[in-house]
């Protein structure tokens, strides 16, 4: 069998971390995150907004292994201030460097700039990577189905609960979903995008949205474009968005956000 793009980003990201606790013992990340900022509430913060508008968790996304750049002009402190007066709700930074081009100064650099929660986009094996997140600042973090064990999820989970974080749970999938359903997070994300073939479908959301449990937040993520892509989603119980790349393409951010939930479909249809 070929390895996926995520075989091959867990391998490295496995190397990575084992070089990271070489380099700066958990004991030290931990010491590091005690003394960090306080925790900003992130899922609280995304069903209160989506209670009459739409929940935006807004990403701060320079490159992808399937896009390539996204965005030249790219700083992570005026981004994250254009996204806060925009609307946005939360942040979600990619902190991924060989495939995203991301860093883990820009999740504090983006923190630093709002006042808004920040999850931690990165690909998440090892409860290292967790204090890590909490030393950083990050307020939640994500854990991606198709890349871990159900054991691993959980410790994962537990983890981020121990620091005060919030987690949210990635699938794409049934199959993951039902995974999923056995943890204990609020926040089940719905990826549009099909990890192996990179191709963005918002018939996921459509498709998936039916087996969440009624009491938690569908997350709709990946290949969201206009307003009409958030109320046909929200027409299948999404009204919390995970948007990058139609955003990050844009000269102007803050606007571009603020005009995309301007008209949000309300809880009911109206
Ligand atoms: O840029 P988009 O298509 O709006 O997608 C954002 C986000 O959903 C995507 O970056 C993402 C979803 N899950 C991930 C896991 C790892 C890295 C990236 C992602």
């Amino acid at each position: 069998m070929t390895d996926t793009i995520l075989d091959k980003i867990k391998a490295y990201k496995l190397e990575e971390v084992a070089a990271d606790k070489a380099a700066k013992p958990l004991e030290a990340v931990e010491a590091d995150a005690r003394a960090a900022s306080p925790v900003r509430p992130f899922a609280d913060a995304l069903f209160d907004a989506a209670r009459e508008g739409y929940g935006l968790i807004a990403e701060i996304k320079k490159a992808s292994p399937s896009k390539g750049l996204i965005r030249a002009d790219f700083d992570p402190t005026t981004l994250a201030a254009a996204y806060a007066a925009g609307g946005a709700t939360c942040l979600s930074v990619l902190t991924d460097t060989p495939s995203f081009q991301g860093a883990k100064d820009y999740l504090v650099a983006a923190r630093e700039a709002c006042t808004l929660p920040v999850l931690r986009k990165d690909f998440m094996y090892d409860t290292y990577q967790v204090a890590e997140a909490r030393a950083l600042g990050a307020d939640c973090i994500l854990i991606i189905m198709a890349s871990v064990s159900d054991a691993q999820a959980h410790e994962l989970e537990e983890a981020a609960d121990e620091w005060g974080m919030d987690a949210l749970i990635e699938v794409h999938d049934k199959a993951e979903l039902d995974r999923a359903a056995l943890l204990k997070s609020r926040m089940i994300g719905i990826n549009n995008r099909n990890l192996k073939t990179f191709e963005t479908s918002l018939d996921t959301t459509r498709s998936l949205s039916k087996y969440v449990d009624m009491d938690k937040m569908i997350v709709s993520e990946s290949g969201l474009n206009t307003p009409d892509d958030l109320s046909e989603m929200a027409k299948f119980g999404a009204r919390v968005f995970l948007i990058g790349e139609s955003l990050m393409r844009q000269d102007d951010v803050e606007t571009a956000t603020r005009t995309l939930l301007a008209n949000p479909l309300r809880p009911g249809g109206m």
